[in-house]
């Protein structure tokens, strides 16, 4: 499992594994720099390591001389050569002694990036602590300047690995090899052209270290494997519960249609879709499993409401008073988990006294702009930290909270996951409505609410991925179509 933390909790790992684990900070950087190399494809030759005076060039110093022990070209730049960090001076010194070639002349630096291939980045780590002056700052621009293969050593330089803020300028890295932690930083979109591919690294400390310090996790297919229950022989439609869908309008049918179909083609034992009256001659694009109910028969919805095992509230229903009367209708009348998307969720931006009755009992799936308006935040409060905006929110009203977008966050006030998969094939009308459907289905068929946010947002990114493979744009009905193949898949 990958965790995610940030230059903090580095530290605290750090501290803990020194003074309490007694593994002395040399031979931490010892696993790092070989887990490291370990991760260097073996074709690759003529490196150029530059390295700044804390651990993070330590670091680099090691990797220097460990590819010199498999027989690759490696020279060394040194942008201090005083004050280093203890671990740095040692592994600096060893290089010294090994005869590296090794070079501080600021002057001479374009000319050795330039003769160079690869270069290694280990200037700076979580040690940033202030925005780049000389030499740093011309150090970086040369790094980035001569189109060279650039690999980071725990983090590209200048990049602050809590905030994911530049430093005033970065080192724009084709991969980075990060240490024990998936930075909280690379979470922030403004450093994603930064970070090339992300590798996260061990430094040879177990889970169960790791965990005392991160409650933040990276989701990946081992883990939503491990939270599927498989069917049983003897099982019947009734243990795979029913979804009542509760979207769509006039002018928006197609959310209706495509959250109602997405929760069948999940596995609900029964599905029904209700909708306003003027909406009901325009279902015909339904799949024929889906039932349909109309919103103004009180006495069904009444009836639908007591017996059905979750309800999806909110996919194209309109932000207006109409759709808020019917929330507070569904609320009052019903204890099953819902899922509150759209303009569900707009409309409890109207009211958010309302939020009070969505304790314990509810995931709300807003994108950002939806997000902003429950919250009272802005966006650009939210973007800094959208883990810290997503946790109190959750922790305020006791509700799961999956904050849609690159990176979807899900969380339930204390645990944090974060969804990796999907990309922007997916980026089109519809796909909201999809998840919304794929996580309600998963709520009646027994996941836990909190569950049913992981698996849904996993799945569906994982569908959009695979198919994008072969397809520019993927639509809400490309995923639905495949989400029974793709569901099977998980179960490893
Ligand atoms: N547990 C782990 O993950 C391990 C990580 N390792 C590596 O150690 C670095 C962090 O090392 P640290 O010495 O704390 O910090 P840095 O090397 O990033 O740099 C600190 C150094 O730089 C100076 N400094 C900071 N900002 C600036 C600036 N803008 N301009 C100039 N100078 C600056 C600061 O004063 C310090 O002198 C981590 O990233 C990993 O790579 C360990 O090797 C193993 C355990
Ligand atoms: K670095």
């Amino acid at each position: 499992m990958i965790y995610i933390g940030d230059n903090k909790t580095t530290g605290e790992i750090d501290s803990y594994s020194i003074n309490t684990l007694n593994i002395p900070g040399i031979v931490l950087m010892e696993n790092a720099a070989r887990n490291f190399t370990g991760t260097i494809d073996t074709n690759l030759d003529n490196f150029l390591i530059v390295c700044g005076k804390g651990n993070n060039g330590g670091d680099g110093y090691a990797v220097a001389r460990q590819l010199v022990s498999l027989n690759k070209r490696v020279s060394v730049f040194s942008c201090e050569t005083s004050d280093m960090s203890r671990d740095c001076q040692i592994n600096y010194d060893i290089c010294r002694n090994l005869g590296i070639p090794m070079e501080n002349d600021i002057s001479a630096l374009e000319e050795l990036i330039i003769s160079h291939d690869v270069v290694i980045d280990a200037v700076f780590g979580t040690g940033l602590d202030k925005p780049l002056a000389a030499p740093y700052d011309k150090i970086i621009n040369n790094i980035n300047q001569y189109g060279k293969y650039i690999i980071s050593v725990d983090i590209p330089s200048g990049i602050n690995g809590s905030t994911g803020e530049t430093a005033g300028i970065a080192v724009k890295a084709d991969r980075t090899v990060s240490f024990v932690t998936y930075k909280q930083g690379f979470l922030n979109y403004s450093a994603a052209e930064f970070l090339g591919k992300i590798k996260v690294v061990n430094i040879g400390l177990p889970e169960h270290v790791i965990k005392k310090f991160s409650n933040t996790v990276l989701m990946d297919k081992k883990y939503i494997s491990s939270l599927l229950i498989p069917r049983l022989k003897y099982s019947h439609k009734g243990n795979f519960g029913h979804t009542l869908i509760i979207a769509g309008s006039p002018e928006f049918t197609g959310a209706a249609v495509i959250s109602a179909n997405a929760a069948v083609k999940t596995g609900s034992g029964l599905v029904t879709l209700a909708v306003f009256h003027e909406c009901l001659n325009m279902l015909s694009s339904c799949s024929p499993e889906v039932m349909t109910a109309d919103l103004s028969d009180k006495n069904r919805l009444l009836d639908l409401l007591k017996k059905v095992n979750s309800i999806a509230f909110g996919p194209g229903l309109g932000n207006n008073p109409r759709t808020l009367e019917l929330l507070k209708f569904v609320l009052e009348n019903s204890d099953a988990p819902m899922v509150i998307d759209a303009d569900g969720i707009n409309v409890l931006a109207e009211e958010p006294a309302l939020l009070e009755k969505l304790k314990n009992r509810c995931i709300l799936t807003p994108h950002l702009g939806e997000f902003s308006r429950i919250s009272g935040l802005s966006i650009e409060e939210i973007s800094k930290d959208r883990i810290k905006a997503a946790k109190d929110f959750s922790k305020k009203y006791s509700v799961i909270l999956l904050l849609k977008g690159y990176n979807t966050i899900i969380t339930n006030e204390c645990d944090v996951y974060v969804n990796t998969t999907g990309n922007s094939s997916m980026a089109n009308g519809g796909m909201g409505d999809t998840l919304t459907g794929i996580t309600a289905s998963l709520i009646s068929q027994k996941y836990t609410i909190f569950a049913s946010g992981k698996i849904g947002s996993f799945l569906h990114g994982y569908i959009g991925e695979k198919l994008s493979k072969r397809s520019f744009a993927i639509t809400a009905e490309d995923i639905i179509r495949n989400i029974p193949f793709y569901q099977k898949k998980l179960f490893l």
